[in-house]
């Protein structure tokens, strides 16, 4: 998708936040958006997402499945996690079998199922931003777009972040995620679009390379010394499937077969 001399501002009349940008994300590609505070990241997200239109300027090839991450997810919804996430899915098109797996994919990979009957608005912080990640991904997305996403995660779910970016990617959808905390370093070979002085510059990746995702078969036993290995050569674990217990934050890791992208 690209924007095309795209400006932005809140109001007529009112100061332009972005001015004649154009820039553009491919298939399988990932940019990390920088600036300082009020630079104008969230609003580039939103223009990015479809939240916000342009006031002059055009968005084209915005994939038509577009998952959106805010930065707070609204938890002042009379809607329990289970409620909530099924009603987002049947309106995206999902079929009542459809949502009712891919919520129950997602409420056990993000560790919600002991959330299910709880009201969106009972929720701790971190608990409800998990919430805004599922619901961006009940359908795969050809556009992730993720407005600071560690915000308030716990640990192990902060790790679910490169690896669900990772499967985005490897499917040929785009991704686009803020990030002020430096933690974006955990998604090798991403652009970096910086906001600065109402416009966006790029720079390509540092690794220069593209992705590729190689998957691997391994004994059970072997798998916790596999992983450590490749996190230590810096190669970036998307999945581990076969096994019951979930990737760690770090350590070892039971399972019977690992992906691993480098
Ligand atoms: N709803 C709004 N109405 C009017 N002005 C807004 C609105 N949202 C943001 N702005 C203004 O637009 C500018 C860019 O804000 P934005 O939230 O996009 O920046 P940011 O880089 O994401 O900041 P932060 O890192 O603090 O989240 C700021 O001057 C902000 O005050």
């Amino acid at each position: 998708m690209r924007l095309e001399d795209v400006w932005l501002r809140y109001r007529r009349g009112g100061p332009w936040v972005l001015r004649s940008v154009t820039i553009g994300i491919g298939p399988g590609e990932a940019a990390v958006v920088l600036g300082r505070n009020g630079a104008g990241k969230s609003t580039l997200l939103q223009l990015v997402a479809g939240i916000l239109p342009p006031a002059r300027g055009r968005v084209v090839d915005r994939p038509a499945v577009v998952g959106w991450v805010p930065e707070r997810f609204p938890a002042d919804q009379p809607f329990t996690v289970q409620g909530y996430l099924t009603a987002v899915a049947r309106v995206r098109g999902l079929s009542p079998a459809q949502a009712d797996r891919a919520v129950r994919g997602w409420l056990d990979r993000l560790g919600l199922g002991p959330f299910q009957g709880v009201r969106l608005a009972q929720l701790s912080k971190g608990t409800a931003q998990k919430v805004g990640l599922a619901q961006a991904l009940l359908r795969p997305p050809g556009l992730l777009v993720l407005d600071e996403p560690w915000e308030g995660l716990d640990a192990a779910a902060r790790e679910l972040v490169p690896e669900v970016v990772g499967e985005v990617l490897a499917d040929g959808g785009s991704v686009l995620v803020s990030d002020h905390r430096g933690e974006t370093a955990r998604l090798p070979g991403a652009r970096e679009w910086t906001v600065a002085d109402q416009t966006v510059t790029e720079r390509a990746p540092t690794g220069g390379e593209a992705l590729v995702v190689v998957e691997l078969a391994i004994p059970a036993t072997q798998v916790a010394d596999a992983v450590h290995r490749l996190r230590a050569e810096g190669h970036h674990i998307l999945r581990v499937r076969g096994h019951d217990v979930p990737l760690p934050v770090t350590g070892p890791v039971s399972g019977a077969a690992a992906e691993a992208a480098s």
